[in-house]
């Protein structure tokens, strides 16, 4: 079996008395896309920092490409590409000046490389960092994060400012750097179009948990709503297994799973004598099932 890129075991980390991650037990294989999504202050951030060794787990374990991530060697680290939300960047440099000072870090940069990006994302070379604008700041970014052709990538919410033209230059790149089949890249974003493009896995965090893991496919494929009727009130203790999410209205309910099989809908309707509609969700919709942090539904909804 191959080295994850990427683990952690019941890892924990507490900020004062905040709980932020509460036991992650996650593996990212290489080759992996993972998209890692959850609602703001969820712990995205938490957690890549520490899988990064940036910050120190509270109690629990993370590895980065077998490694202990608070013990990274510089072997490793010369492995990884990271893009910090808060990126920092000298602003007295030009931008040619900022690619070759990162390049002096590295013992394998590519400059051939770091110059076909900068032309496709047409970054002006002789231009002070410090006068680009902040999208064009968050590609430099990119670009510097990349130019070593690391095998892992971690990017924290890396196309936050970056215009839909620029967004999809930069999803073709991350597919260009996915076509080694051993690359692995962890991103966090809001943007579940972009999530739906290129990622092969998602991570979904929810109150400091991970909620679900797994192949896009899968998640797409079994998280549905089901819309359920009876001709009498649904009873207090009225339950459908692998339910993520509840809404109940007297004989109504709106409910959401995260695998749905023909048995699951056959058990339900016999069970408990109703009829059952089963509902397709996009990314956008099954990422607020899982986050519970759909609007609560008026009453139309469920009518
Ligand atoms: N150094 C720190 N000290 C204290 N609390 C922290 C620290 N870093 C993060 N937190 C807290 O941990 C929680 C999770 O923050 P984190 O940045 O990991 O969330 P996130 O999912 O990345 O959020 P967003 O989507 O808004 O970027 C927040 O409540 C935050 O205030």
């Amino acid at each position: 079996m191959s080295i994850p890129a990427l683990q952690t075991e019941k890892l924990t980390k507490r900020f004062d008395t905040e709980d932020v991650l509460r036991g992650i037990d996650l593996t990212i294989e290489p080759g992996q896309v993972v998209g890692l999504i959850g609602t703001n202050a969820a712990g995205k951030t938490t957690l890549i920092k520490c899988l990064l060794g940036l910050l120190r787990a509270t109690t629990g374990s993370c590895s980065l490409l077998g490694e202990d991530s608070w013990n990274l060697s510089g072997a490793t680290k010369a492995r990884i590409g990271y893009v910090s939300q808060d990126f920092e960047l000298l602003p007295w440099m030009t931008v040619q000046g900022m690619c070759d000072y990162t390049g002096a870090f590295y013992q394998m940069w590519h400059p051939q490389h770091v110059e076909r990006l900068l032309g496709e994302w047409q970054l002006p070379r002789d231009k002070r960092v410090g006068a680009l604008s902040v999208g064009q700041r968050q590609k430099l970014a990119v670009i510097l994060a990349m130019g070593h052709q690391p095998e892992l990538l971690m990017l924290d919410e890396p196309v936050a400012s970056l215009d839909p033209f620029a967004r999809r230059q930069f999803l073709q790149s991350l597919v260009q750097f996915t076509e080694a089949e051993q690359n692995t890249v962890l991103f966090s974003t809001h943007i579940t179009s972009d999530l739906e493009r290129i990622a092969s896995h998602v991570a979904i965090l929810r109150d400091g948990q991970l909620a679900w893991y797994g192949p896009l496919d899968t998640l797409k494929e079994g998280c549905k709503r089901l819309r359920i009727y009876r001709d009498k009130p649904l009873p207090p203790n009225f339950l459908v297994p692998g339910a993520i999410r509840y809404e109940m209205n007297g004989q109504r309910a709106l409910v959401s799973v995260a695998h749905m099989n023909d048995d699951l809908r056959e058990t339900i309707a016999q069970q408990w004598q109703a009829d059952v509609q089963v509902e397709d969700l996009n990314l956008e919709e099954i990422f607020l099932e899982w986050t519970g942090s759909m609007d609560s539904p008026a009453d139309e909804v469920l009518s």
